[in-house]
């Protein structure tokens, strides 16, 4: 078998050769049981946005479920690298994951420098899973967090997923689909998307069909009479408004002749505001009140806020290639760091020092907690602490300081500690129960609602504060202290 034809479901060697070379230098040097503990975050928010939306852990339970070398990949990789000692490769056989993963569940609001994910494991099985993990973990959480915009923009309307034929390949079409519905579209237009994970699908119907008859009115017809029940005509294809919305509501006083309902028009070119305030008139005229006005080409969350601003009459909106390839911003900066590893019987905390403060990574195993104010019911900040420390979790008054300026604090007591890393693997062993995605989409709309709208906003939103708990802030004071006293 060559190329495509040997894609399997296997997707153990779906990581950078550098993760595999470095397992064999730990192998070899004896090192490989090393208990590490690495943590996920990213420190810019996507778009200007404010918080992102956390998706792509069901990937990432999938692909650590699925995790084993079979003969396929051991045989590839003594191919690959004559390095390779084949004691390391038949120690590959066996191996499976056999550590602890936490990590904030789908739908939950995120911010920068906080874990999303954390792996607890054997150094070698923590590198292996780095790479796929920020691959699954980055992109969608990138498009759940455009779909949050677009919702925001358009919050009442019905927003469908079209980005399939533009989308970076067929997982990113699939997994951003399903990204686009965690965070509040209603339906996508990709069957596969539909099927597997159980999305409403949504379709009108494309310029071809109009194209493919001798006329429009031809054409809206036969697909009437194909669907009468959920039929939306597409009217763009030679003059919207003398002859695709005339002949749709032809086709429409037929329907309802019938005693149906002809759902939707589509527009997919021109001035939409315009087009879709003339095209509401002549439907109101015409008696077909409940029919609605679909849009599509080329939007986004700013279009389509400038569309309402224009007081376009749209009530769906099409929405493909700017989502579905996060056009402004095509990735998100989600790393994977390295923040203890176990030396002499126990866990050291260890830093990433940079000369950008920014990239100097916060030691030690954390826990991160969302502080609810309880007179506000709203999240006063995100709070990160030791996993032994007992303050947080016992209520006890807290000092909240800004880590960049620590001369910017307040104290807080009247609050509930959410905790947001949530156990996925222990032991190696999945114990979490993957919510449906209905349960995922409520999850991250009561999310929303913890957060002052301030903070949600996306034109230049409010900072929302990520804070160390002094043990944590001191911890990485005295790392950076250590360093620059050792070089
Ligand atoms: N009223 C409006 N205000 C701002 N932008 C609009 C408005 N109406 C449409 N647009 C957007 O302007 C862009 C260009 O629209 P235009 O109709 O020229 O597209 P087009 O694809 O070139 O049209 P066609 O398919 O006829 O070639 C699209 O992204 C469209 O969504
Ligand atoms: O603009 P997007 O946000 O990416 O939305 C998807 C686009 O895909 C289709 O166009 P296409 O020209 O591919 O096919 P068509 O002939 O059906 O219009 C559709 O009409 C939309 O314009
Ligand atoms: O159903 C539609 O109208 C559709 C689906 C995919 C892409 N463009 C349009």
């Amino acid at each position: 078998m060559i190329g495509a034809d040997r894609i399997s479901a296997n997707l153990t060697l779906h990581t950078d050769k550098y993760q595999i070379n470095m397992m064999y230098a730990h192998w070899l040097h004896g090192t490989m049981n090393q208990q590490a503990v690495f943590e996920l975050s990213f420190r810019k928010l996507p778009f200007g946005n404010g918080y992102a939306v956390v998706a792509g852990l069901e990937r990432v339970v999938q692909f650590i479920k699925q995790l084993r070398f079979t003969e396929e990949e051991i045989a590839y990789l003594r191919e690959q690298e004559e390095n390779y000692d084949e004691a390391f490769l038949s120690e590959l056989e066996s191996l499976r994951f056999t550590g602890d993963i936490d990590a904030m569940p789908e739908g939950t609001l995120a911010f920068p420098n906080e874990p999303l994910l954390r792996v607890r494991a054997r150094i070698a099985e923590a590198q292996l899973v780095e790479t796929a993990i920020l691959n699954f973990i980055n992109f969608q959480t990138l498009i759940a967090t455009k779909a949050a915009r677009v919702k925001q923009a358009a919050p009442n309307d019905v927003l469908m997923e079209f980005g399939t034929r533009r989308a970076q390949e067929g997982d990113a079409a699939i997994w951003g689909a399903r990204a686009a519905y965690v965070a509040g579209f209603d339906a996508t237009s990709n069957m596969r998307a539909g099927m597997l994970f159980g999305i409403p699908t949504k379709g009108t119907h494309a310029h071809s069909w109009v194209q493919s008859h001798s006329t429009e009115l031809e054409a809206f017809e036969r697909y009437a009479e194909a669907l009468p029940d959920q039929v939306t005509l597409l009217v763009d294809t030679y003059d919207t408004l003398r002859s695709g919305v005339p002949n749709a509501i032809k086709v429409g006083l037929s329907l309802a002749a019938k005693g149906k309902r002809m759902s939707a028009i589509r527009l997919d070119s021109g001035d939409l505001a315009y087009l879709s305030k003339q095209a509401r008139v002549m439907l109101d005229e015409a008696g077909l009140t409940d029919v609605k006005i679909v849009a599509s080409n080329d939007l986004d969350e700013n279009l389509i806020f400038n569309l309402k601003a224009q007081g376009a009459k749209i009530d769906s909106w099409g929405v493909g290639t700017k989502l579905i390839t996060a056009a402004d911003q095509p990735a998100l900066g989600g790393v994977y760091k390295l923040v203890a590893i176990e030396r002499d019987q126990r866990m050291e905390p260890v830093i990433k020092i940079s000369s950008n403060p920014e990239k100097v990574s916060t030691p030690g195993v954390k826990d991160v907690y969302r502080l609810v104010n309880l007179a506000s019911g709203k999240a006063e900040a995100d709070y990160l602490a030791f996993e032994d420390e007992e303050n947080v979790r016992a209520g006890a008054e807290l000092e909240l300081f800004d880590p960049a300026h620590p001369y910017l604090n307040k104290r807080i007591s009247d609050y509930e500690a959410i905790p947001l890393l949530v156990p996925i693997f222990q032991g190696g062993e999945c114990v979490y129960e993957l919510p449906t995605l209905q349960a995922i989409r409520s999850h991250h709309t009561r999310q929303l609602e913890l957060f002052w709208p301030e903070y949600l906003r996306k034109l230049n939103p409010e900072g929302y504060p990520v804070d160390l708990s002094p043990a944590v802030w001191e911890k990485k004071m005295d790392l950076i202290k250590r360093y620059k006293d050792k070089r």
